[in-house]
């Protein structure tokens, strides 16, 4: 941890209860899970000891020597990353801090000689600048000098870039520790002042520091033009987007300034900025056509990022009209009518977007289905989601992009972040950790936005969020500057609810070709935050479930649901009763109680006990390993586990489901040699394991009736397992069976069936099946027999 994290964590509010400690406990990485929460308690008692003490001068590190080490980390850093070294940086988040939610205006100025550690200055700002090069660590460390030459460290995390990161202004500081640090959490509480900004005039600096030739002088509107056209051309959007900010203070009325920094927002992102410049531009008389056209452009591709396809429409419309044969402007418009068309019918080309299913943005709308969020007061939050009307097995109810995400690949590999969530007492992966400054570099960009992350469940120890959602009212926003957002972001907030709400959208792939993901080490697996899909509650055993199409994610129904009936999804699944409350404790501390729980639960601790030690000898390793016999016995000890006084019909059994599906691949592979015999055995295993995973297989019929009714399958349609990937498999298994014994009949109801699993859970119909199990229908010889019958 570096000295700046770990002094960050001291500086907290008031708690009550504290223990005289020695010393912070150590905190690294590498600690097993219950060692870390044990010593993230004993650091929380610390901390909250640390509270209790009365604020303090602090003993200050000399300007010189601040300045200097300053130099060291930078040029270390930068050689680091020149010979290509991986740079793992670890920090803690989830405590309380402090974000300013007063307005510059009403603060008044406090010099770095009055600030003192563990306190918060509330209505103070600091006014400073840098005196050394910035450094990346986890956020972006400076050091900084105020009016009178006293220097310090700053460290600002969550900002959007490190690019040109040069504060003139600081909210409501709070250092912290001995030697203190500057830590700031929210980039709103960061604002760059252009260089005639009234809070620097009549400012002298006293040290006589002269920064190196900064690019940011005083030029004219034309030349910061320029300097911002320059920045645009070699990708530094945000310092664009500033320069031409520059020249609007100097000279509000260079439209070109607008129409520049339009374009400069839309590549940061800055959707809602780029839509107040290119509308000011519109608005503007007497701007020639060109540069109209222009503006039209790019409002209606941010319209389109915002996801208001009419308006975007409208936009690309009025651009063709003016452009008859571009393809650039058709095209975008064929893009807003095409998503208009799925947000409001819920129709998707799933097949064609599980062909781009490594992107991590695919072209996709939102879709709300028949659902509603409703209070529901039994659950942490006191909202829930419920059907609207009735709802069929497999009916699509939402589809949702990322609010924010964070994908393995898309991360910079050359820096691997790690993070104690002090809400959880658990590392937090790469991902998780960079997933909230990139929830908060959207909210900066797209400040409207912000009710919409603010209001979803931030934890037992947060405020109630409103009973409704989405919040009925977006703020409305003008033109925006790059150098101060526009709401008061509660980066606090922001980390407890990507805490209790992110998903892990491992991406659907074709079977037996990765997303890469599943195999990589657990700080890779990929974060987002998604709205909607975040008002779902959990259920082990869900009537709904959700997966990722790229980025995509599509709720279905995975049962059929009444009207206003509550719709569930699964935050995890696990055969052991015990591993699915392990990973379910943060949302139910005191365990999960949906029905499949309570049936396991009745069935005994001693029979529990049972199940745990069986579900770790079913790991695919140790099944791999075994021979007929010992997968055969394994299926006996299973059985015993679920003790038949307690049979239920449709009773889901997860692990004798998988223990059969061990003797029929066994059997499967072995019918080579024994062909008739082992594959009739083979069969029967597969069904034990389809019916064991709570799928109800009707009676077989006879050959004429199946004849007579084309589309039968061979099972009922009532329900999708919660491990439909491994049924799909097994029904495949069983329609090889069939054709290899020649009764290529009994063959097809199961490929129907799998076709129709596929379709419930991904959508996309029989295409999407063949284009997913590909490689699977091809290794059994079922491909032609697939396409032709199904
Ligand atoms: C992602 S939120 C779900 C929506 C939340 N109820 C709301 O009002 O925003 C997750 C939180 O909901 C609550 N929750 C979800 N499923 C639950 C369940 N089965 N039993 C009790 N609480 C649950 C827990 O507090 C959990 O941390």
């Amino acid at each position: 941890m570096s000295p700046e994290d770990f002094f960050a964590a001291m500086s907290q509010k008031q708690q009550p209860a504290p223990q005289v400690l020695q010393g912070p406990p150590q905190i690294s990485m590498d600690l097993p899970p219950d060692e870390l929460r044990r010593r993230s308690e004993e650091l929380e008692r610390w901390m909250a000891h640390q509270r209790q003490l009365p604020p303090a001068k602090p003993d200050r590190v000399g300007r010189q020597m601040l300045v200097q080490s300053q130099y060291a980390s930078h040029d270390s850093s930068k050689e680091r990353a020149g010979n290509g070294e991986v740079q793992l940086r670890m920090t803690i988040g989830g405590f309380e801090g402090h974000s300013s939610k007063n307005p510059l205006k009403d603060l008044s100025p406090i010099p770095l000689e009055e600030l003192l550690v563990r306190k918060i200055h509330t209505g103070r700002y600091l006014l400073c600048r840098t005196i050394a090069p910035c450094v990346r660590t986890v956020g972006i460390q400076a050091v900084v000098e105020d009016q009178a030459g006293a220097a310090q460290t700053l460290a600002i995390y969550n900002y959007p870039t490190s690019e040109g990161s040069t504060p003139d202004y600081v909210d409501e500081p709070a250092t912290q520790g001995p030697h203190p640090i500057i830590r700031v959490d929210s980039p709103s509480d960061i604002v760059f002042l252009d260089p005639s900004s009234p809070y620097l005039q009549g400012v002298e600096w006293r040290s006589g520091f002269s920064p190196p030739s900064s690019p940011l002088i005083s030029r004219t509107p034309e030349g910061w033009k320029s300097l911002g056209n320059t920045y645009f051309q070699s990708g530094k959007w945000l310092l664009a987007a500033r320069a031409y900010s520059r020249g609007l203070i100097m000279d509000p009325t260079v439209f070109l300034l607008h129409l520049n920094r339009a374009e400069a927002y839309l590549r940061l992102g800055y959707y809602s900025a780029a839509i107040a410049d290119a509308e000011h531009v519109l608005s503007v008389p007497n701007v020639p056509q060109a540069s109209r056209d222009k503006a039209t452009f790019r409002l209606g591709k941010a319209l389109y990022f915002m996801r208001d396809y009419l308006g975007a429409e409208e936009r690309f419309k009025v651009w063709v009209s003016t452009h008859p044969g571009e393809a650039d402007g058709s095209g975008w418009l064929a893009r807003s009518q095409s998503r208009y068309r799925e947000s409001q019918t819920g129709e998707y080309d799933w097949v064609e977007l599980f062909r781009q299913h490594k992107k991590t943005d695919l072209d996709a709308a939102e879709y709300t289905g028949p659902v509603e969020v409703k209070a529901l007061s039994s659950y942490g939050g006191g909202r829930g989601v419920v059907a609207t009307r009735e709802v069929k097995v497999g009916e699509l109810l939402v589809v949702a992009k990322p609010f924010a995400a964070a994908f393995p690949d898309c991360t910079n590999q050359k820096e691997l972040f790690m993070s104690l969530n002090m809400h959880t007492k658990a590392m937090e992966t790469h991902s998780q950790t960079v997933l909230v400054s990139r929830v908060i570099e959207t909210i900066y960009g797209n400040p409207q936005l912000y009710p919409q992350v603010r209001d979803l469940y931030a934890g037992p120890n947060a405020e109630s969020p409103p009973s409704s959602y989405p919040p009925k009212k977006a703020p409305v926003f003008g033109l925006m500057s790059p150098d101060s957002v526009g709401v008061d972001i509660d980066a606090d907030l922001m980390q407890a609810i990507c805490t209790y709400n992110s998903f892990t959208p491992s991406r659907e792939s074709p079977i037996g070709e990765s997303d890469g993901t599943a195999k990589r080490k657990d700080m890779e697996t990929p974060s987002a935050l998604y709205l909607l899909p975040s008002l779902f509650n959990h259920a082990c055993l869900s009537n709904a479930g959700w997966h990722c199409i790229g980025d995509v994610m599509a709720i279905r129904a995975m049962a059929n649901i009444g009207a206003g009936e509550e719709i569930t999804l699964p935050y995890c699944w696990n055969p052991s009763l015990s591993k699915r409350q392990e990973h379910l404790k943060k949302h139910l501390p005191q365990g999960c109680s949906c029905s499949f729980c309570q049936q396991e639960r009745s069935d005994g601790d001693a029979i529990l006990a049972q199940r745990d030690t069986l579900a770790e000898t079913l790991g695919d390793e140790a099944v791999a390993r075994m021979s007929l016999a010992q997968r055969r016995s394994l299926v006996e000890e299973v059985t015993v586990v679920y003790p038949a006084s307690q049979e239920s019909q449709g009773r889901v059994k997860p692990l004798l489901a998988k223990a059969h599906s061990a003797v029929g691949r066994k059997l499967f592979l072995a019918a080579v040699q024994h062909l008739e015999r082992d594959l009739k055995a083979s069969i029967d295993e597969f069904i034990k394991a389809l019916e064991a995973s709570g799928i109800n297989i009707p009676k077989k019929q006879t050959k004429k009736n199946r004849k007579q009714t084309k589309s039968h399958l061979a099972i009922s349609t009532d329900r999708v397992p919660v491990d439909y990937d491994r049924c799909i498999m097994e029904m495949s298994m069983i329609a090889a069976c069939f054709v290899r014994l020649g009764e290529e009949d009994d063959a097809i109801p199961w490929l129907r069936a799998g076709s129709w699993l596929c379709d419930a859970v991904l959508g996309g119909g029989k295409e999407l099946f063949l284009l997913k199990y590909s490689s699977l229908l091809e290794r059994q010889g079922l491909r032609e027999i697939a396409t032709k019958s199904l």
